[in-house]
């Protein structure tokens, strides 16, 4: 999960970075990912906003950026294998969901939710379409608080 946060970091998202990290059944990391546009896709003739003053859709982000779930899976370097499990900052929505099953991860594990209770039919969906195909969801408790990284000569 600590890599998935340090991933996030990356994220030049104004609002919400959110870090993935995939992990063999024995813990050997596949992929790492943050949310961001697509490859070769500029952040300067691309939109960060989350709302449009004209209510233009293709004034935010949202229809261009790439979930970090999504690039997690997709930057996997390894062919892929039973028993995957996927750290990821926050709980993912239901189109992150559909690829995390049809990769065939078998265990989520989230630190957040967006919301509490969250309501939205995004969340619901995810969850309904996790359970159904058997993939664990756990909420990460961590033994840590914190994650100092200082560089300077050890
Ligand atoms: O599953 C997800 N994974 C993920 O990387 N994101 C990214 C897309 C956006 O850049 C940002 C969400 O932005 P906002 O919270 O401002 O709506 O988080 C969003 C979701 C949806 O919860
Ligand atoms: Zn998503």
């Amino acid at each position: 999960m600590a890599i998935a946060f340090l991933s996030a970091e990356r994220s030049k998202d104004p609002n919400r970075q959110v870090g993935a990290c995939l992990v063999s059944e024995n813990g050997v990391i596949l992929g790492i990912g943050y949310n961001g546009f697509p490859r070769g896709c500029s952040d300067d003739k691309l939109p960060w906003a989350k709302k449009s003053k004209t209510g233009n859709p293709l004034e935010t982000k949202y229809p261009y950026v790439c979930h970090a779930e999504v690039n997690a899976i997709l930057n996997t370097n390894h062919a892929s294998a039973a028993g995957q499990r996927l750290y990821v900052t926050m709980f993912p929505c239901n189109e992150c969901a559909k690829i995390i099953i049809q990769s065939g991860v078998s265990e989520v594990i989230y630190f957040v939710e967006k919301r509490l209770n969250d309501t939205d039919a995004a969340y619901v969906a995810s969850r309904k379409l996790l359970s159904m195909a058997g993939v664990k969801v756990r909420k990460l408790q961590p033994q840590m608080d914190h994650l100092l990284i200082q560089f300077e000569d050890p």
